[in-house]
């Protein structure tokens, strides 16, 4: 079995390229990075970092790399049977006319056999949202060919992945946590399940995706954003500083109480969920800055997204959600000088003001009441 994995960063190395090749997949990384493309191709191997009570390293081998901007792709996609991508939302229209590309050659060349592509990405049916840009760069002739032969499957992928603290420079050393979760929806492949160790298979993926995604990385960006405006650098000291700790719980807690409502989840299992993901926020053995997790607020402020999401399911069931506005207004105060949805939030800010500003940016109405509170958060934030 062969595989193209798209974006060969923290979660790519450390997380989904690690399990394929470990299954014995010949795995081909995709970049645009050119050391760390050259560095694959030059050693074929690297080292994970696993750290917890007790740290391991594992070589993850039999590994090359190409360019994603060029042409081998399109010859990749035509010959291998996976396709997955950990390379951030914002990139996957940029892939898209490639995989377009590349799914063309596979037709005329007669492959019948089945392709799957998996988009890990944190978002809601990132693979659906990657199968409308694919085929909107994909002449109609070839649409009824992709639709019998190509499985497009959603996913939920969940390990904390820093940039690596390498000591050697090395551009390929990743480090992870212990944890994994990644888990597919299996009634969207093409062709026999793949068994691949650390992939769960499920046919509820809804509840997995929404569970992961409104409840770890909703808890993790208002640690984030809360961390910044007290003073903290990593979300392990913003975490063990209780007034963040108790409106991060709280807000996971909320966004819950809709996942309980919507998916049936049992109540105690959904705490001891929370309280595991408190304790993976603490990890003493992972430096992870309060700027990565905060990064690109405009996609965490929007309306799918881990923040607003969760407080439109507080209003569709009548349910409390003063955490999450706090969450929401400290988002809005986020700022860095690297990240230019950062410095674009913060103009739209002085322009328009938070009420104004937030409606454009989540979708909210502007006169509702749940803008009104989170204006007051923010002002009260000033
Ligand atoms: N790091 C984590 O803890 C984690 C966990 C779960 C999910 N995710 C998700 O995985 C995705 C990637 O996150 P990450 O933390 O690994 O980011 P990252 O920045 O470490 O990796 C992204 C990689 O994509 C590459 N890239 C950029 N443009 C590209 C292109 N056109 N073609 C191919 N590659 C391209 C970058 O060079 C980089 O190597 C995001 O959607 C993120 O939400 C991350
Ligand atoms: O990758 P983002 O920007 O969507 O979110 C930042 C972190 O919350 C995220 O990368 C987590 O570390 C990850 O989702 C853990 O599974």
């Amino acid at each position: 079995m062969k595989a193209l994995h798209f974006g060969a960063g923290n979660i790519g190395r450390g997380f989904i390229g690690k399990l394929l090749a470990d299954a014995g997949i010949e795995l081909t990384f995709a970049d645009v990075n050119q050391a760390v493309l050259d560095a694959l191709n030059a050693r074929k191997e690297y080292p994970v970092h696993v750290v917890g009570e007790q740290a391991l390293v594992e070589i993850v081998k039999g590994v090359d790399a190409i360019n994603s901007t060029s042409e081998e792709v399109i010859s990749k996609i035509a010959q291998v049977d996976i396709v997955t991508t950990a390379v951030g939302p914002q990139i996957l229209e940029r892939i898209a006319p490639g995989i377009a590309k590349g799914l063309a050659k596979r037709s005329d060349s007669g492959n019948s056999r089945p392709l799957n592509i998996i988009a890990c990405e944190n978002m809601v049916r990132g693979t659906s949202q990657l199968k409308v840009q694919v085929l909107n760069a994909l002449p109609a002739q070839y649409h009824d060919w992709v639709e019998a032969h190509v499985g497009f499957v959603d996913s939920a992928v969940d390990r904390i992945v820093p940039p690596s603290e390498s000591a050697s420079n090395d551009p390929l050393e990743v480090t992870v946590e212990t944890f994994s979760e990644w888990i597919v929806d299996k009634t969207q492949f093409k062709g026999q399940l793949p068994q691949i160790p650390g992939m769960e298979l499920t046919d509820n993926l809804m509840a997995f995706v929404e569970r992961k995604l409104f409840t770890l990385n909703t808890g993790h960006a208002i640690t984030a954003y809360l961390g910044q405006l007290n003073g903290h650098k990593t979300i392990r000291d913003a975490i063990l500083d209780g007034k963040v700790r108790a409106i991060v719980k709280g807000a996971m807690e909320e966004s819950g109480a809709v996942l309980i409502k919507r998916y049936g989840f049992d109540p105690a299992k959904h705490a001891a969920y929370i309280n595991k993901i408190l304790g993976r926020f603490e990890n003493p053995y992972l430096k992870d800055d309060v700027e990565r997790v905060g990064r690109q607020p405009l996609r965490k402020l929007s309306a799918g997204d881990r923040l607003i999401k969760p407080t439109l399911g507080t209003l569709e069931y009548h349910l409390p959600h003063p955490n999450l506005v706090t969450g929401i207004a400290a988002a809005m105060h986020y700022h860095s000088d690297q990240d230019p949805q950062a410095q674009e939030l913060a103009a739209l800010l002085a322009e328009k003001g938070p009420q104004d500003a937030l409606a454009q940016v989540s979708g909210l109405d502007s006169k509702s009441e749940v803008v009104a509170d989170v204006v007051k958060a923010y002002n009260a934030i000033k």
